[in-house]
């Protein structure tokens, strides 16, 4: 008798999803947490920051695995701060309002006082804060990601095949300089759409989402 045929499937180890990455370059947003805290609705707009950590992380009455949050803040006196949130080690950050996120992310800079250049501090479980730069950060992303620059003048993301880690780089109100575009084009990044109109940086984070639970 014929052995009954079981799908390959059964054996197959369960398939990994993918990490989202989701890199937001604020360049307007103070490294120092006072002035951070104290410049909300002025012109260096920090509640992007908490806005689109809010949509790259938390689902109602949950939040999504396997997504991480890099925000990067540009407005320093010595080093940019990159801050990472990692949805699969984070705990209880105290809620997912403004003000809440916006402590976690002053907790951080706190944390960060007195660092070197190209260091890393652990702040919390899940959270991390380094002095790194949105360029040397995304050279080492893209060793094991696919880069999407967000930019309306892209390819829509409809037509995009994603295949192993996406990692999306946004700005905030504040475009990303030329040349950046060629040193990014350099490391294989491409540019994507989400139609014609220009969206606020969490409000792009919404969509992506949308679009790769489709798929
Ligand atoms: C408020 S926009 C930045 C506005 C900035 N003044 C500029 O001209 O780029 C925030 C982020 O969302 C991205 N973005 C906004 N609308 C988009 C769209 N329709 N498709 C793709 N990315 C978009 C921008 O590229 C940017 O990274």
């Amino acid at each position: 008798m014929r052995a009954p045929h079981v799908p390959r499937r059964a054996h197959a180890p369960p398939a990994r999803t993918p990490m989202r990455t989701f890199v937001l370059r604020a360049r307007a947003a103070p490294t120092d947490s006072q002035a951070l805290l104290a410049s909300v609705g002025k012109e260096a707009h920090p509640e992007i920051l908490a806005h689109t950590l809010m949509n790259a992380v938390f689902v109602a009455q949950s939040h999504r695995p396997d997504v991480t949050v890099h925000l990067v803040l540009e407005s320093t006196r010595d080093f940019s701060r990159t801050i990472c949130f990692d949805a699969n080690a984070m705990q209880d950050i105290g809620g997912f309002d403004e003000q809440a996120l916006l402590g976690r992310i002053a907790k951080a800079l706190d944390a960060s006082r007195g660092m070197g250049k190209d260091e890393m501090r652990p702040v919390e479980p899940g959270v991390t804060v380094r002095t790194t730069s949105f360029e040397r950060l995304v050279q080492a992303l893209a060793e094991d990601h696919q880069l999407f620059v967000m930019d309306r003048k892209g390819t829509s993301i409809r037509e995009q095949v994603f295949d192993g880690n996406p990692c999306f780089l946004l700005t905030d109100h504040i475009p990303m300089p030329k040349k950046t575009f060629h040193s990014l084009e350099r490391l294989g990044a491409k540019k994507i759409a989400l139609g014609p109109r220009m969206l606020f940086a969490s409000q792009c984070v919404v969509l992506i989402h949308y679009e790769l639970d489709q798929r």
